[in-house]
């Protein structure tokens, strides 16, 4: 059973010299230790492939926690419980066995019990080898726990996925693998089920007798920033609505869990998965549509097209705007379309669901002339963070108002980041917050339909948005036609 007591292990990130680690994993272990999550028998090996010793890995990881707060002597207090490891992962002979002398060194030295954390902040391309080497040169032969934190991408279709999952099925079992899905460790996003199942006003109405249609938007304004050659293979269908935008999804259209354990909330999961409606082949243009960024303005600034990108070519056929209709064939939501829609360089930095609901019947107020507008949940998950019921009610004449709960600055930065919440649920042994094979081979059937039509014929209006607007018109058109428009992703006080 997971607790929240203080935690103790042995946890390996591969990819210590790397970004995540710097400007994620390191800030977030630090914000454990100051509140006390980490116990005196915890300690760290980074393994990077450059030749640094265990002093220079000290010394960055200081530098990444320098915005954090805290005082000097906290700080080199934390960072005395980091050791560095150079291994190249991708060469046969590397010293696994060399790294397993210093695993089983620190273990007795800390009292680890053999507990142990592999947390794979690599390439995708070595997370299976690294898994078979892990088994093969007896790192995972531990009288403690086992576990491999892995990170995204996991595959880049199902077939790839499956072939991943099958490799590291060889060296842990499912229970022992922690897909990450940084967006389930997000404070709204977690909410969703409080907000769901703990609110006798929701949820008699979550289904399709008062619901009218769900919106899900996450938007960025970054382009693509340096991460080129990887989005190139990607594009945003893979990045975003794969994994983070079907995660939402799932959480918002499941049954309730016969209770809050992780088995029973990921399998609630699969099953709304399973009911999805499958896109045909040829159906693809009617659900989905896609959009590339052209330059434009940001902030008073001129950015560049995509297509201008480094590492991006001249005539790229990816996508980095996607907006879809999803919908299931089960009892609680046949009708109801879920719309999604995510995309760089876009106007605002928002992840935001709207859940609007059905109109009540006019001629009840004898005004069939007016219009009401109609209720919406919307929940913030960033910036801000919280919900906001849109109502109609008399205030000063004016309709709609609106109820929030939002939280202040002050709040969010108290509020755990997501990879720290993520992290300690590993650590602790709780699975629930990250994706079940299950769930992203279901997710991965779904969205290749969609990416094997995009690559059967290429898109001859890229760029089709330009840098700064809120995507193409097209996205616009898939909701009109149903009689929908998206909500804006900024909710101004009426
Ligand atoms: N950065 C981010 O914000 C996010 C990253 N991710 C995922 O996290 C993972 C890591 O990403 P990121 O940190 O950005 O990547 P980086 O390219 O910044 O870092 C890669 C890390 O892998 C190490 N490495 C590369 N090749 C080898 C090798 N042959 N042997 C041993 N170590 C090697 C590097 O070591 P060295 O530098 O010493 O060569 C470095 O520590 C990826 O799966 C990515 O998709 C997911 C979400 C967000
Ligand atoms: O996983 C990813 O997410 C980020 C967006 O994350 P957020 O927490 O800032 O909303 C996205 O920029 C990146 O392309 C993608 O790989």
């Amino acid at each position: 059973m997971p607790t929240f007591t203080k935690q103790s292990g042995l946890l390996m990130i591969f990819g210590a010299t790397g970004d995540l680690a710097q400007r994620k994993l390191f800030p977030s272990l630090y914000r454990l230790y100051k509140k006390g999550r980490l116990s005196e028998n915890f300690a760290c090996i980074g393994i990077g492939r450059r030749e640094w010793d265990t002093e220079r890995l000290k010394q960055h990881i200081f530098e990444s926690i320098a915005n954090e707060q805290g005082n000097t002597e906290e700080k080199q207090e934390f960072i005395k419980l980091f050791y560095y490891h150079s291994l190249d992962v991708s060469q046969k002979e590397s010293s696994y066995h060399e790294l397993r002398e210093l695993a089983d060194t620190l273990d007795s030295q800390y009292d680890l019990k053999g507990n142990r954390l592999f947390y794979l902040a690599m390439a995708p391309e070595y997370f299976g080898s690294i898994a078979t080497r892990l088994k093969e040169d007896g790192l995972t032969e531990t009288p403690g726990y086992k576990r491999l934190v892995i990170e995204k991408p996991f595959g880049h279709d199902f077939e790839s996925a499956r072939q991943l999952n099958d490799q590291l099925r060889k060296s842990f079992s499912e229970d022992e693998i922690y897909r990450i899905d940084h967006y389930l460790g997000k404070e709204m996003v977690q909410n969703i089920e409080v907000i769901r199942f703990a609110n006798a006003f929701f949820e008699p109405l979550w289904n399709n007798h008062y619901i009218a249609n769900i919106q899900i938007t996450s938007t960025e304004t970054l382009g693509v920033e340096d991460r080129g050659r990887y989005y190139e293979n990607s594009g945003a269908l893979r990045d975003m609505v794969q994994n983070h935008i079907m995660q939402i999804v799932s959480l918002l259209a499941m049954e309730p869990p016969i209770k809050l354990s992780t088995d029973e909330i990921r399998s609630e999961k699969v099953k709304v998965l399973r009911a999805l409606k499958p896109i045909k082949d040829d159906e693809v243009d009617n659900y989905f549509v896609r959009g590339q960024y052209g330059a434009g303005e940001m902030n008073g600034e001129l950015v560049p097209s995509y297509r201008e990108e480094n590492m991006v070519a001249d005539d790229s056929n990816t996508e980095t705007f996607v907006a879809g209709k999803l919908l299931f064939d089960n009892f609680r939501w046949a009708g109801v379309p879920f719309y999604i829609r995510t995309g760089k360089r876009l106007g605002e930095k928002s992840t935001q669901i709207v859940v609007q609901f059905k109109d009540v019947p006019m001629n009840l107020f004898y005004r069939t002339e007016e219009k009401l507008n109609p209720n919406l949940l919307v929940i913030n998950i960033q910036p801000e963070e919280g919900i906001t019921l849109h109502l109609n009610a008399k205030k000063g004449g004016k309709t709609p108002v609106q109820l929030s709960f939002l939280t202040s600055k002050y709040d969010r930065f108290n509020t755990p980041e997501a990879y720290e919440r993520l992290l300690f649920d590993a650590m602790r042994g709780d699975a629930t917050n990250f994706s079940h094979w299950d769930e992203v081979a279901l997710s991965w059937k779904y969205t290749d339909v969609i990416s094997r039509a995009w690559e059967r014929e290429p898109a001859a209006n890229f760029p089709n948005y330009p840098s700064g607007s809120m995507g193409p018109v097209t996205a616009d058109e898939l909701l009109a036609k149903d009689g929908f428009h998206w909500w804006p992703v900024i909710q101004e006080e009426k």
